[in-house]
């Protein structure tokens, strides 16, 4: 195993917990902090990526340019990047991103659509960015046909490609097996983006570092979608005792969790029945708040709403499925209640 690269996310998909609403100031200390801490990369957008504030992924406090913009002027030594969902981001905002100070964007597709990365990547390349590429929901496809689609976001222009466990629904042998066929299909640098469903994001993350990750992310105090991601400080304290540390300041990161990020939390992300379900049932984990809120609505149980959408294998993008899974559950609720009562 040899030292990883950590990009910290907490101002990316720590924006989803926080419903989007960091604030300049909780930008400039969080960055002030990592930059200090020696983290070499910090991502900061809206949750859903560039352009991703609308009514349908939520609306941000404050505009992720000006953000990006705080992130810059507040690092020293770290490279500012940028998440970017093509169908989501344009070209507009990728200019305006660099404009602002990003140098790393993250193209995020579906791990079976990276074809829809081709010109994002072009123009990546083009304004002089640092790309990786993101192949969201990796639990879903086995490990070569992931490798075929990394192998396209290559031939585009990635840097690095990584294996997202968007649901947290890997064991470390699936996390292994995944990285494994990236680095051997791949001449670029492959990571591993791990969310903590089923409480294995450090463990799924040392065993992509073992199968030969180059970059792996974290969030302080697993500030991330649904159960959360693999935290930074605790990134930062095992690597180092496993003899891997990059340069990081473990107690640095450990202040910044407990005293910077803890504080404005809404939550501790946290396996939690519901989130459990998530990687159990192996979908998105942004569906959680909306499957509460729509069981919530219409009277069924989050975890009903959440293994369906598994079975019917639903990705990012379909939220308005969540709807449609919650009212045809309650019918079927409703229609059973109502045959019972009959007998
Ligand atoms: C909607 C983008 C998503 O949050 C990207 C990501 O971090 C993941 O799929 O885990
Ligand atoms: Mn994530």
């Amino acid at each position: 195993m040899k030292a990883p690269r950590l990009t910290d996310t907490t101002l990316r998909d720590g924006s989803h917990p926080m419903r989007h609403q960091f604030t300049r100031e909780q930008v400039a200390s969080i960055v002030q902090a990592l930059d200090r801490a020696g983290v070499p990369v910090i991502e900061v957008s809206h949750g859903d990526g560039l352009a991703g504030s609308s009514l349908q992924y939520g609306f941000s406090h404050t505009s992720e340019f000006d953000l990006i913009e705080t992130a810059r002027s507040h690092a020293e030594r770290a490279k500012i990047a940028a998440l970017m969902l093509p169908g989501i981001g344009t070209r507009q905002e990728l200019k305006e991103a660099v404009a602002r100070g990003i140098q790393v964007v993250r193209i995020a597709t579906q791990c079976t659509e990276a074809d829809v990365s081709e010109q994002h990547f072009g123009l990546a390349k083009e304004l002089g960015l640092e790309t990786v590429g993101f192949l969201m929901m990796a639990h879903m496809r086995p490990p070569e046909a992931l490798a075929e689609q990394a192998k396209l976001m290559e031939s585009y222009g990635a840097d690095c490609v990584y294996i997202v466990d968007s649901a947290g629904a890997m064991l470390p042998s699936d996390a292994a097996a995944r990285v494994r066929a990236l680095k051997e299909a791949l001449s670029v640098q492959v990571g591993f983006h791990a969310h903590n469903n089923l409480g294995l994001g450090i463990g799924n993350t040392l065993a992509a570092l073992e199968a030969g990750a180059d970059q792996i992310d974290g969030c302080l105090r697993g500030l991330g979608a649904g159960a959360g991601n693999a935290a930074t400080e605790l990134l930062a304290a095992v690597l180092d005792r496993l003899g891997l540390n990059p340069g990081l300041d473990v107690f640095g990161l450990m202040d910044a969790a407990e005293y910077i990020v803890a504080p404005i939390m809404p939550f501790q992300p946290f396996p939690d029945r519901d989130a459990i379900t998530i990687g159990y049932a192996g979908v998105y984990s942004t569906f959680l708040l909306h499957a509460k809120r729509a069981g919530a609505q219409y009277g069924v149980d989050p975890r009903e709403i959440l293994v369906e959408l598994g079975r019917r294998q639903a990705v990012a993008g379909q939220e308005d499925w969540i709807i449609d899974v919650a009212l045809d559950l309650s019918r079927r609720h409703t229609a059973g209640t109502r045959k019972e009562s009959r007998l």
